[in-house]
């Protein structure tokens, strides 16, 4: 059989089909046409300003290795005139952040990038190592969350950077829009949806110009350009509605290869529909404001865990088994005022109004907080109770790292 002509350039031979449309693409056609879509999102959204120093949540995956890629490119190829740098946090995880981290070390020096590592253990006094041996795997992603967000806001702030693009994908919004449909929370759900996110406790917004990107994209772009990224998977457990969601995204994709957009586009005209003081979300629906210690937009921890490669049934029921056994690890977030019944029914049949945040300090850390005490100040309170006195000592030491 004669092979198959790309579509675009109709001489070369066609290696790629295009999993959003099923468009059949050569490789060059396919890296150029993936690039000039993550350029029409960043300029249609007026992301950048000329002069703009950026920092690129580098974790040593594929979505932020690539988005460092396509960055440099566009940087390149279109004058943005950014500067940009890699930031990288060290959670503290052996056998999987350190080894992801000489991954980021090595796409420093291809993509000629200044890094920038933070480490928990530096400004909490506590790794998740440390944190999954005291409170078990139940709830460690939350942990992991809200200081991950916090500690890509200290860095920046260190770098004297106001700008923090991350990793998130088509498939990983579309995921999170799921997930707040089915737990009926709308606000949360508007605010997935932004592409820019701003916070009341911090001055640092945050973008994901890979948001209409599809997750099978990202991969044969760092395949078809040969980049060097991290693929395993974090050790510790998945949530298992998050691992729920992701299936169900995996398997309608399936049956209709635009689902992944249409649920994103969905979760933006809901957004559309929820009151400004309720969402959070401005007019444009591109600001938005995230309450305080509430996970990224795309929501918690969102690690790679729980995904499904293939199409079959049995990996379904694997996935089921698997999220089933991970019940235990769940820990839902719960906003003041919000109430829950036993089986998690939400019973504020009225949506709540957001509580107007206003910046000030966290009292026992200093750093930038809505409250009086920060959530992740919050969290170690809970975490240094347990702990052998002798180490106590590590978070007034945090007072003085922080202040630095
Ligand atoms: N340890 C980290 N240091 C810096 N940025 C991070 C880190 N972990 C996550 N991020 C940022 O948050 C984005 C989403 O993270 P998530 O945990 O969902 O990983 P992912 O979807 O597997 O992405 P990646 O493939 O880049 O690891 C990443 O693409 C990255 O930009």
């Amino acid at each position: 059989m004669a092979p198959t002509p790309c579509e675009l350039c109709k001489t070369t031979r066609a290696l790629v089909v295009r999993p959003k449309n099923h468009q059949k693409l050569c490789k060059t056609c396919f890296i150029n046409i993936f690039e000039t879509e993550i350029h029409n999102t960043i300029t249609a959204n007026s992301l950048f300003f000329s002069g703009e120093r950026v920092a690129i949540g580098a974790s040593g995956g594929k979505d932020s290795t690539v988005l460092a890629s396509v960055l440099k490119t566009l940087n390149k190829r279109y004058h943005y005139g950014l500067n940009l740098v890699l930031l990288s946090i060290d959670e503290g995880i052996k056998g999987y952040r350190d080894d992801s981290l000489e991954t980021v070390k090595r796409n420093a020096v291809q993509y000629d990038m200044p890094l920038e590592i933070v480490g928990y253990d530096e400004l909490y006094g506590w790794t998740m190592d440390q944190v999954v041996e005291q409170i078990g795997k139940k709830g460690n992603c939350t942990y992991c969350g809200v200081f991950r967000r916090q500690a890509l806001d200290r860095g920046a702030a260190r770098l004297g950077i106001k700008h923090v693009v991350t990793g998130h994908n088509a498939d990983d919004i579309a995921e999170t829009v799921m997930m707040n449909l089915l737990r009926g929370d709308l606000p949360r759900l508007a605010r997935a949806t932004s592409i820019v996110t701003a916070s009341a406790a911090s001055d640092i917004k945050r973008s994901k110009p890979l948001k209409y990107a599809y997750e099978k994209e990202i991969v044969y772009y760092a395949l078809h350009k040969g980049l060097d990224y991290f693929t395993t998977e974090c050790i510790y457990s998945p949530e298992a509605f998050r691992g729920s969601a992701r299936t169900l995204i995996k398997n309608l994709e399936k049956v209709r290869p635009s689902a992944i957009l249409d649920v994103v586009r969905s979760g933006e005209d809901m957004a559309r529909l929820v009151p400004e003081e309720v969402s959070g979300v401005g007019k444009s629906g591109k600001d938005i404001l995230v309450v305080e210690g509430e996970a990224e937009g795309a929501g918690g921890c969102g690690s790679a865990n729980g995904r499904t490669s293939g199409g079959e049934m049995a990996d379904m029921e694997k996935q089921l088994l698997e999220n089933e056994k991970s019940q235990g690890n769940e820990m839902e977030i719960t906003l003041k005022g919000q109430k829950h019944d036993r089986n998690c029914k939400n019973l504020n049949r009225m949506p709540r109004k957001l509580p107007k945040q206003q910046m000030g300090k966290c009292a026992r850390c200093g750093y930038l907080s809505s409250q009086d005490i920060c959530k992740a100040c919050m969290l170690l309170e809970g975490l240094n109770k347990n702990r052998p006195k002798t180490q106590i000592q590590v978070s007034v030491e945090r007072k003085t790292v922080i202040q630095r």
